[in-house]
C-alpha cells in the first residue's frame, strides 16, 4: 500500500487553455479515491498522467514519495482497468489474466496459483477455461479487474470501467470492485462522471469542472458541505439561493435572501464571508419543508409533483426562483396550484462559492 501525490500538476495541449489546471491531491495508502466530473473536465487526463501515458506540462507525480513523473508507464507498477475491457478475444479467461505475469516471467506454478486467486477474488472461480466471447459484459469486466489485480500493482487505476454495463449490473459491479479493492488493500484511483457511483464507492472524491479541482472530500463532506455551487448541483440536487451576508451568529453567517428572509448558514473554513458580500446558499431538497404561507423563508406556488415511490419531489416557484423540495409521501402534502410557505431545516443551509 502506497500513497500517491499529484503535486500541482497541469496539462496543456499546444497553446489552448490547460485541460488540467494546478491540481494538488494527496491520496492515502490503500484509499479508494475517485476523480469525478462531467465529460471533458480533465479526469481521464489526470488518470493518464498517474499512469504515465500523458506527461504533465508542469508538476510532479509521486508514488510513496518517489518522483515518477519521468518513469515510463510499464515501470510504474500500476494496473489499469478500462471502459472497453481491452481483453484478448482469442485467449481464454485464465490466459487473459495470466498475461501480465507471463510478460514479467513469473514461473508457471506461481502463475497458476495467482491467476486462480485473482479469479476467486473477482467471483470467477469456475471460469478459467471459458472463452471471452462466452462471457457477459459484467463477467468480462471482472476478468479485466482480475488481470489488473493479479500483478499486485502498487496503484490500481480504473477509467469508467462500468459505463458499458446496464444500470442494474453497474450497481452490482461497483459493490464487487469495492469488495475486491478492500480485500487487496491496493491504493485505487477511479474515474467516473456518475456521482451516484462515486458516492457509493469512494473513501474520498475529487470533484472537477473544466480542468479545475473544486473540492476533495468524503462522500458525506461533498454532499453536506459542498465547496461551490457547481459541486452542490453536480452531487445530487440542490437549491442554490442568492443572498447577501448581513451579519454573523457564532460560526455561521446570517444571509438575507431575495425574499427578504434571513437564514443562518454554515460555510467552508477557507471562505471568508464578510457583511455586505453577495453569496449563494445551498440547501438540499430534502432539507426544505412546507409551512404556512408567510411563515417560511419563501412563499411559493406548487407547479409540479413527481411521485418516486419512497418520496414526492415538488417543483415550486417563489417569485422568479425555482425551488425543489423532497418530502416523504403522506396524505396531507400540498397539491399543484397550492400556495405554500417553505422553511429550511435547522443547520442545513450552507454558503457556497458562486
Ligand atoms: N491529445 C489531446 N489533444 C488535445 N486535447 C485533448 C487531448 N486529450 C484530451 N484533450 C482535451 O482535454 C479535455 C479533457 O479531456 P479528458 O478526456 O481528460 O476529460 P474527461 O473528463 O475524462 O472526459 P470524458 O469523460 O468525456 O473522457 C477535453 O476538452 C479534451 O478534448
Amino acid at each position: 500500500m502506497i500513497p500517491v501525490h499529484l503535486d500541482r500538476i497541469s496539462k496543456s495541449y499546444g497553446s489552448a487553455a490547460p485541460v488540467v489546471h494546478d491540481v494538488d491531491i494527496a491520496i492515502s495508502a490503500g484509499e479508494f479515491f475517485t476523480l469525478l466530473g462531467p465529460s471533458g473536465c480533465g479526469k481521464s487526463t489526470t488518470l493518464r498522467m498517474i499512469a504515465g501515458f500523458v506527461s504533465p506540462t508542469s508538476g510532479r507525480i509521486l508514488f510513496d514519495g518517489r518522483d515518477m513523473t519521468a518513469v515510463p508507464p510499464n515501470k510504474r507498477g500500476t494496473g489499469m482497468v478500462f471502459q472497453n475491457y481491452a481483453l484478448f478475444p482469442h485467449y481464454n479467461v485464465a490466459q487473459n489474466v495470466a498475461y501480465g505475469l507471463v510478460s514479467r516471467k513469473v514461473p508457471k506454478e506461481e502463475r497458476r496459483r495467482r491467476v486462480a486467486d485473482a479469479l476467486e477474488l473477482v467471483g470467477l472461480g469456475g471460469y478459467a477455461e471459458r472463452r471471452i466471447d462466452q462471457l457477459s459484459g459484467g463477467q468480462q469486466q471482472r476478468v479485466a479487474l482480475a488481470r489488473a489485480l493479479v500483478i499486485e500493482p502498487a496503484v490500481l487505476l480504473l477509467d469508467e470501467p462500468l459505463s458499458n454495463l446496464d444500470a442494474k449490473l453497474r450497481e452490482e459491479m461497483r459493490t464487487e470492485i469495492r469488495r475486491a479493492q478492500k480485500k487487496s488493500g491496493i491504493t485505487s484511483v477511479y474515474v467516473t462522471h456518475d456521482q451516484g457511483e462515486a458516492m457509493a464507492m469512494s473513501d474520498r472524491i475529487a470533484v472537477f469542472e473544466a480542468g479545475k479541482l473544486h473540492q476533495v472530500g468524503t462522500p458525506r463532506e461533498v454532499y453536506h458541505h459542498p465547496a461551490s455551487a457547481f459541486v452542490a448541483r453536480f452531487i445530487g440536487r440542490s437549491n442554490v439561493l442568492p443572498g447577501e451576508v448581513v451579519g454573523r451568529e457564532g460560526d455561521r453567517a446570517a444571509v438575507k435572501l431575495g425574499s427578504g428572509a434571513t437564514v443562518l448558514a454554515g460555510h467552508p473554513e477557507d471562505l471568508g464571508v464578510s457583511t455586505g458580500e453577495p453569496v449563494a446558499v445551498s440547501v438540499r431538497p430534502e432539507h426544505l419543508a412546507f409551512t404556512e404561507a408567510g411563515e417560511g423563508i419563501f412563499d411559493a406556488v406548487v407547479r409540479n409533483i413527481e411521485f418516486t415511490g419512497s418520496s414526492c419531489q415538488f417543483d415550486l416557484l417563489a417569485g422568479e426562483l425555482e425551488l425543489a423540495v423532497t418530502a416523504a409521501d403522506r396524505a396531507d402534502l400540498p397539491r399543484p396550484g397550492d400556495r405554500v410557505g417553505v422553511r429550511v431545516e435547522p443547520e442545513r443551509a450552507w454558503v457556497v462559492r458562486p
